[in-house]
């Protein structure tokens, strides 16, 4: 689990008057007796979560959320704070009454028109973005749209390519040589997965959102990652996958230490929220040349966007260019190819 530290909410600061030392009133309870949990699942307002005392008790502790939240979402990965009856045992429901502050978010809205927000994922360090080279046939639009969200929810983005046991990559890695983004391999032989010891090493320690079609080998490449994860969940046995029915993020313990949290049904992000500036931060070597565009310029091609005139002038690559306009186009409009 990720050190708490001082990752908690501010709201409570914020309530806090200037200068005085003291709040004029109290408007939370302190939560003295609250435990610190990982949300590694959540079902029709349930939440699943892990509770690690260390060696004293490591427990999954279901919990609802408290009313004091507000509109505040809870998502599988947040980190947050537990009280009322945090035994773990059978028919006991705590409440979740804090969150702590996220490094990272992966949202989701139902759709691009959608504009309330859902979250996915919280606190994820890498986006997995599954995709097999053949069997079903590789869609740039999805791997596109995968790392638009990466990069607006500051997750570092990773390319899994499997079935390299059938495919040639030359033509995908091209497509994505002129981005950030890191690419690995997998391939098939009977029940040997090659490449899967790398993509253990990438995963260790880290909080990884896997996500890709069905058919792509992600099943594969989580059961090879946790053994036992139809069984067992948040390193603990009892809560199953097989017992999982909602198409929650469900996150997964790896025996090496970090988690893969799976998604079962995510087919696409809604990217409503996310604006054209947001995408320069993963294409840093563009962004300066950006101060020097018409005030609300959106960098398409038929704008008189400064970035051609800084290309033209060996500014930065073109083909750089060319990936960032290829992305901000995922942007634009609702795509249902996927
Ligand atoms: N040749 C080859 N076959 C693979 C590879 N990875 C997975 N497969 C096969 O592809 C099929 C689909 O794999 P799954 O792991 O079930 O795919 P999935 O993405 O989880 O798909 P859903 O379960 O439908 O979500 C299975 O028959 C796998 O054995 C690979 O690297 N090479
Ligand atoms: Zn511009």
């Amino acid at each position: 689990m990720k050190s708490l530290g001082d990752r908690w909410d501010n709201d409570d600061v914020r309530v806090r008057p200037g200068r005085s030392s003291r709040p004029r009133t109290k408007t939370r309870p302190d939560h003295n007796d609250a435990v610190d949990g990982f949300v590694i699942t959540v079902d029709r307002g349930r939440y699943t979560c892990l509770v690690d005392e260390g060696r004293k008790s490591q427990r999954l502790v279901t919990a609802m959320r408290a009313r004091e939240l507000g509109r505040r979402g809870v998502a599988v990965g947040d980190v947050v704070n537990i009280v009322g009856d945090a035994s773990g045992n059978s028919d006991t429901l705590a409440r979740i009454v804090r969150i702590a502050d996220r490094t990272s978010v992966l949202r989701r809205s139902a759709d691009d028109t959608d504009t309330a927000e859902r979250i996915l994922v919280a606190n994820a360090d890498q986006l997995v973005i599954v995709c097999a080279l053949v069997d079903p046939v590789p869609r740039t639009g999805f791997i596109d749209r995968c790392l638009v969200a990466a990069y607006a929810g500051h997750l570092d983005p990773v390319l899994v390519l499997t079935k390299a046991d059938l495919a040639d990559p030359a033509e995908l890695i091209a497509a994505y040589a002129d981005v950030k983004l890191s690419i690995q391999f997998t391939a098939k032989h009977d029940d040997v997965i090659e490449g899967i010891e790398d993509l253990r090493k990438l995963l260790q320690h880290k909080v990884s959102v896997l996500v890709g079609h069905s058919g792509v080998g992600k099943s594969t490449l989580v059961n090879a990652l946790v053994p036992d994860a139809d069984r067992a969940v948040g390193g603990l046995s009892g809560v199953g996958k097989g017992r999982h029915t909602s198409t929650s993020a469900l996150a997964l313990q790896l025996p090496t230490g970090g988690w893969v949290v799976d998604t079962p049904g995510v087919r696409s992000f809604g990217l409503a929220h996310v604006t054209a500036d947001d995408l320069l931060v993963a294409f840093e070597d563009l962004l300066q040349a950006t101060t020097r565009c018409p005030p609300g310029c959106g960098h398409g091609e038929s704008e008189s966007c400064a970035l051609d005139a800084f290309v033209a002038s060996g500014g930065a690559t073109d083909a750089r260019l060319t990936s960032f306009r290829r992305l901000l186009s995922s942007l634009a409009g609702v795509e249902t190819d996927f």
